[in-house]
């Protein structure tokens, strides 16, 4: 579980997170939403460690931020599974190698134990026979399940993924976000993901967090955003005249 108290964060003087307060909880997909420029990605960053913030805490599991020393931010890091928009991985290695980049960096195993965890998470992935291939030769979906194999081989207890299925069609959207989900639920991991996509809010929003100009403008689940009168996330989710339908149809109970 991830606890944020008061995080305040801003650059040369202009704030830009204005004191969030909010929780993550393990085994939940916990989704970050909000208009361009609201403080996602800074608030992302803060939670990661790559932002520093001005005031606030962020207590992993009872570890707070601000009181660790430099083994227990160590110890921290090592517990962090990452997925980058648009995947990061490296062109020139294979997805077997990519997968056992983190091992080599901070695991002091053997060859035949690293390669038997990248085959189990590219099992769990559902990319077993493609070991040897190069990230070039395959499908921005099947780049996002290495991604996600990679970030969960130190088996993490915290994953941060940031557009996870950015660039991808609809339906791989899905497939990649329900993976992401059932991956969260079986191995406990507190996820918390940074998203566009109103397909994953409906999907796998179990807990979202809704910025607006750097401020906590609300939270709650899927399933609550549809009944909630709060105008600020009613307006922001329901801009398409589609999602104004489905809400009517949910609230008339014709659906
Ligand atoms: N390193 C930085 N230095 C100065 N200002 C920054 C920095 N990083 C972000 N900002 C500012 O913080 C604000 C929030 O940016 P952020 O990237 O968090 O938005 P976002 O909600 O992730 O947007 P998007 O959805 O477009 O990615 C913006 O006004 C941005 O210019």
């Amino acid at each position: 579980m991830i606890e944020v108290k008061g995080l305040y964060k801003g650059f040369n003087g202009v704030e830009v997170l204005k004191g969030i307060t909010t929780s993550f909880e393990a085994g939940k997909t916990n989704l970050i939403i909000g208009q361009s420029g609201s403080g996602k990605t800074v608030f992302l960053k803060s939670l990661i460690g790559l932002h520093i913030p001005e005031q606030g805490s962020i207590i992993f599991d009872g570890r707070v931020n601000t009181e660790m020393n430099t083994e227990q931010k160590r110890q921290l890091r090592q517990e962090i599974g990452m997925v980058f928009q648009g995947s990061a991985l490296f062109d020139s290695m294979t997805v077997e190698e990519n997968v056992m980049f983190p091992l080599k960096m901070f695991a002091k195993l053997s060859k035949s134990d690293m390669l038997e965890k990248a085959n189990a998470v590219l099992k769990r992935v559902d990319l077993i026979g493609s070991n040897l291939k190069y990230v070039s030769e395959l499908s921005g979906g099947m780049q996002k399940r290495v991604a996600i194999a990679r970030a969960i081989v130190m088996n993490p207890k915290y994953l941060f993924c940031d557009e996870p299925n950015s660039g991808l069609d609809p339906q791989t959207a899905i497939i990649i976000d329900n993976l992401i989900k059932e991956i969260t639920e079986e191995y406990q991991i507190t996820t918390v993901i940074n998203t566009h996509d109103m397909n994953s809010v409906m999907e796998i929003g179990e807990k979202i967090v809704f910025l607006k100009d750097g401020v906590k403008a609300w939270e709650g689940s899927n399933k609550e955003i549809f009944k909630t009168d709060n105008e600020a996330i009613v307006n922001f989710v329901y801009s398409s005249n589609l999602f104004k339908k489905v809400r009517q149809a949910y609230l008339n109970e014709t659906i």
